[in-house]
């Protein structure tokens, strides 16, 4: 017994031996990982052991992930390794639009799939774990048939058709912020995301949501938290466990009470159109393009469940992105006051102006706006600079081995699309950090001109990223575009913007936050309406 007992090494010898045995078999792995792949060559911020970058990544403020990466992007080059255990793992950042509109985006036929972080933001249309246009990870057969049946939901002549709703919600907005005291500012991202909740309302569903005349609209409220939750579920994976494990504590709670908002509102909505005769055939709405669509999987039409869930998908897809994204052009424009007033200018030489002021805007149509080349310009130079989406969409390698701009990587990698990167890098851009719509007057001749950098080779097109690329690019950004053009016209022929005060200028402001699925500021976006005198009335 003594013997035997002789024979047993002591404890701390157990573990130290079970510590040096872990330390060679991480050693062995760590070397067959690095003959198999080029991650370790591929530069990025240093990463440390087990967590990787998660340290860098968070912070108990609102999170900045995007001002990082875009940091980090410039300083690294054109593709740059992030290691976020929880997140994919292994995330490539590619500031190369070359290498990926022919191998990543899908630009030719060579796209890859979207990555699994979408499945996080399915919860948004659905209670059920079931794609939707958005969340579809793969370009399946179901992607494909409602892909392909709503895109006449996005032609000029659905929008043309939709213009004259999309511009009484504007001519609300107007007399809203008409009616408010001229020396009080205004938070305009809550006003404007009740305008474009509107507008989809209206242009894809021919309902009123009457969101601009409720400052406290329930479903706009609770998606806010959703959206919210759904971004940070998808950062902290934890927080589903929490919910699960508690279900009686606040998180689980507000949540189930939230969704349940959301999915109601679905409900009701489509208990609305389910009430309305078939659509003509005409009718180029979301709603009648949807209800056309039939499902590849049954043969039949969309069934209630699957058709609330895309009515959703738009929903969401139209109004939080485009009212930011507003927000951002007039944030832009109220800190440029030369490029202010080259619009007004140009709303002046276009007749648009005088329509406006002589109060028969309601006379606007389409091509009025659209035609209106410098504001163009003004609207896309601020998608550049500000794309509300910054971190873009995320694709995956499916290949175990592929090469990517080069490097071995394992099956699973992400690759982001980053938008605010690639709209951002000083390789790709001239002086990025300034506002200057002309850049894209520029760059349209520019395109075939000598690059500097490298003489004898062409410079590659500029490309905006804000709307992605390729086959998953953004469906409705032809309808944002046109909300875009047509409430910045609206706005600047009856106001003149300044910003207030408490915004701390340009350069304040530039610390933007990242709330829910979109760039945005904490505690609102504050600008001044000054009734603009004309003095050529
Ligand atoms: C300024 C406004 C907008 C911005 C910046 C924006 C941005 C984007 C981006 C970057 C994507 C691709 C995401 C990815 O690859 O993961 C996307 C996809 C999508 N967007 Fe937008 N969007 C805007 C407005 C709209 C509007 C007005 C609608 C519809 C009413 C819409 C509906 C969608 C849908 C359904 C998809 C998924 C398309 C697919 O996967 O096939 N978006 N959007």
């Amino acid at each position: 017994m003594s013997a035997l007992a002789m024979d047993v090494p002591p404890p701390s010898l157990l573990a130290a031996a079970a510590l040096l045995v872990a330390f060679v078999a991480g050693l062995v792995i760590r070397w067959r990982h690095r003959s198999k792949y080029d991650l370790h060559l591929i530069p990025g911020p240093p990463a440390y052991p087990i967590v990787g970058n998660l340290p860098q990544m968070i912070t108990w403020a609102r999170p900045q992930l995007h001002l990082k990466v875009l940091a980090w992007m410039k300083e690294h080059g054109k593709i740059m390794k992030l290691i976020l255990p929880g997140l994919g793992g292994y995330n490539l950042y590619i500031g190369d639009p070359e290498y990926l509109q022919n191998n990543v985006s899908g630009h030719g036929a060579n796209g890859l799939p979207k990555s699994k972080l979408y499945n996080d933001f399915r919860v948004l249309a659905s209670p059920n774990d079931v794609d939707t246009l958005f969340t579809c990870v793969e370009t399946n057969e179901y992607w494909k048939a409602i892909r392909k049946g709503m895109a006449r939901a996005f032609s000029t002549t659905a929008l043309k058709d939709v213009f004259p709703q999309a511009l009484r919600k504007v001519l609300e907005l107007t007399d809203i912020i008409k009616k408010k005291p001229p020396t009080e500012p205004i938070e305009v991202q809550g006003l404007f995301l009740r305008l474009t909740f509107d507008v989809v309302g209206l242009a894809g569903y021919n309902i009123d949501f009457k969101g601009l005349q409720n400052e406290h609209h329930p479903f706009l409220e609770a998606l806010e938290y959703c959206a919210d939750d759904a971004l940070a579920t998808c950062l902290n994976p934890l927080r589903k466990w929490v919910k699960w494990a508690f279900p009686l504590g606040k998180l689980a709670q507000d949540c189930n009470k939230r969704y349940s908002q959301i999915y109601d509102y679905y409900k009701l909505i489509m208990r609305e159109l389910r009430a309305r005769e078939q659509p003509a055939a005409d009718d180029m709405s979301i709603w009648a393009c949807l209800m056309r669509i039939k499902d590849p999987r049954t043969g039949a039409p969309l069934d209630d469940a699957t058709l609330s869930m895309e009515v959703g998908t738009f929903i969401i897809g139209g109004s939080d992105t485009t009212s930011h994204q507003l927000t951002w052009v007039l944030f832009a424009i109220a800190t440029h006051p030369e490029v202010e007033q080259r619009v007004v200018d140009e709303l002046k030489a276009s007749g648009v102006f005088q329509l406006v002021r002589d109060g028969a805007a309601d006379r606007l149509i389409y091509s009025d706006v659209m035609g209106l080349s410098y504001l163009g310009m003004v609207v896309k130079e601020a998608t550049r600079m500000f794309p509300v989406g910054p971190l873009g969409g995320s694709r995956r390698t499916t290949e175990d081995g592929v090469r990517v701009c080069g490097y071995r990587v394992p099956k699973g990698t992400l690759i982001h699309i980053n938008s605010l990167g690639l709209n951002n890098v000083p390789w790709l851009w001239d002086s990025p950090e300034k506002f200057d719509p002309e850049r894209w007057v520029k760059h349209e001749t520019s395109v075939e001109s000598e690059d500097k950098a490298h003489p004898g080779q062409k410079s590659p097109p500029r490309k905006l990223w804000s709307f992605s690329d390729g086959p998953r690019d953004c469906i409705g950004q032809r309808l944002a575009i046109m909300e875009l053009h047509l409430a910045v016209a609206v706005l600047l022929a009856n106001f003149e913007l300044r910003l207030a005060e408490r915004m701390g200028g340009w350069e304040g402001t530039l610390s933007r936050q990242y709330i829910g699925l979109v760039m945005c500021i904490d505690g609102g976006m504050w600008l001044h309406f000054d009734p603009r005198v004309d003095l050529e009335e």
